[in-house]
C-alpha cells in the first residue's frame, strides 16, 4: 500500500485536562499517514483519484476548531475514524503531539494506528 501524507500541521486547540487549559489556546501539532493506492492517480494524472492532502489537512483543523477535547487521545482517535470515514483512508495512522506540555520534552502525546495495512485496491 502507498502513503499519503500530511506532516507537521501546527495548530492552535482547545485541549487539555485542567481548568486552566480550557480557558487557553495551545499549540499541538499533527501528523498524518493515510494508505492509499497511488498507481490510480499516478496513470490518469487527476485529482479525483487522488486521496487529497489538502482536503484531510482541512478536515482535521475542522475537528480542532471549535471543540475542547480533554485528552490527546480523544482527539487523535476522532481524526482517524473522520478521515477513514469520509475519505475512505482505509489505513491511517495519527500522531497529536503537545510541544511544551512537559518542562525538559520537546514534545509529548499519542501515536494511533487504524484500519487495515494490508488493503489493496481491487483492480
Ligand atoms: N496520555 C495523556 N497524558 C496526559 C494528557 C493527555 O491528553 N494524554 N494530558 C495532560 C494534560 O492536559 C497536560 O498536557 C497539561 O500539561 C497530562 N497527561
Amino acid at each position: 500500500m502507498d502513503i499519503v501524507y500530511v506532516r507537521d500541521l501546527k495548530l492552535d486547540a482547545r485541549i487539555g485536562i485542567y481548568e486552566w487549559e480550557k480557558r487557553i489556546l495551545q499549540k499541538i501539532r499533527i501528523d498524518l499517514e493515510m494508505g492509499w493506492d497511488n498507481r490510480i492517480p499516478a496513470a490518469s494524472d487527476a485529482i479525483n483519484d487522488t486521496l487529497n492532502y489538502k482536503t484531510a489537512a482541512k478536515l482535521v483543523m475542522q475537528l480542532v476548531e471549535g471543540t475542547h477535547y480533554e485528552l490527546v487521545e480523544r482527539l487523535a482517535e476522532t481524526i482517524a475514524t473522520t478521515l477513514m470515514r469520509e475519505l475512505n483512508v482505509p489505513w491511517i495512522q495519527v500522531t497529536v503531539g503537545k510541544p511544551g506540555a512537559v518542562r525538559g520534552s520537546s514534545e509529548v502525546g499519542v501515536k494511533i494506528e487504524r484500519g487495515n495495512r494490508q488493503w489493496q485496491a481491487s483492480t
